[in-house]
């Protein structure tokens, strides 16, 4: 974890070895993750199982990372309690995933959990922006969601671009097929909160490979942004 740095880089533990998720946690935390991006699929929203609360809650007992959410659910709503229960510190819902946003938001922070708003790569960046002034973090999806390992979609970055210009200050995380080949081009776009999976965890050395990511964006990024990521329970 770096304090002093503007830019969080978050390992998704999608691409970990599942059979010692928590083993695969701590090496990625020493390895200066500034965060763990938890990928719940419900094989409904997306065509995919992963975990739900009972995983989250395992591994919290081992780790005071902030978990950061990524709830690829149909009816999020039903989910947000459960996850809080677990020990999630932020619960990224799917803009497709719900027809009141508005209430969402709200039970999401009632239940003292931050809020980020994710959209997909066809949903477009102003559809998002009535809900800017009530999240903390906006999601752009540079992959279709429901598999890790796919290739990152450069398309993608002229709503990160948008976003960044319109929002000098919001956290804008990227997720899906970031590492040392992508990773400029997100830098560029102003991304400042960086998920990665496959890069990570089959890199020969994954703190090289969370330094280079974090030097990219320190180097390219020209937001103001600066996510808190302070556990709050
Ligand atoms: O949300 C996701 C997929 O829906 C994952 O977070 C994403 O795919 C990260 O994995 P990788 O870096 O291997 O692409
Ligand atoms: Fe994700």
């Amino acid at each position: 974890m770096c304090h002093s740095c503007v830019c969080k880089i978050g390992p998704s533990m999608l691409a970990s070895d599942l059979s010692c998720l928590k083993d695969e946690a701590l090496k990625v935390v020493a390895a200066g993750a500034d965060y763990l991006h938890l990928d719940v699929m419900d094989g409904h929203f997306v065509p995919n199982i992963t975990w739900g609360a009972p995983v989250i809650k395992s591994l919290r007992q081992h780790t005071t990372a902030f978990f950061d959410c990524h709830m690829m659910v149909s009816e999020p709503e039903k989910w947000v309690d459960d996850i809080k229960d677990a020990g999630g510190d932020q619960f990224t819902f799917h803009l497709e995933s719900t027809s009141n946003p508005e209430a969402l938001i709200a039970q999401i922070r009632a239940a003292g959990m931050k809020v980020g708003v994710a959209i997909k790569p066809g949903t477009p960046a102003e559809s998002v922006l009535p809900l800017v002034p009530l999240v903390d973090m906006v999601l752009v999806m540079t992959v279709e969601p429901g598999f890790g390992g796919q290739s990152f979609m450069a398309d993608m970055m002229p709503k990160v671009t948008f976003l960044r210009e319109k929002f000098p200050a919001l956290d804008i995380e990227v997720d899906g097929g970031l590492g040392p080949a992508t990773i400029d081009a997100a830098a560029k776009a102003g991304a400042n909160m960086i998920v990665a999976g496959s890069s990570v965890f089959r890199a020969a050395n994954p703190a090289d490979a969370i330094l280079l990511m974090r030097h990219s964006v320190e180097r390219l990024g020209n937001g103001k942004a600066d996510a808190d990521l302070t556990r709050r329970q």
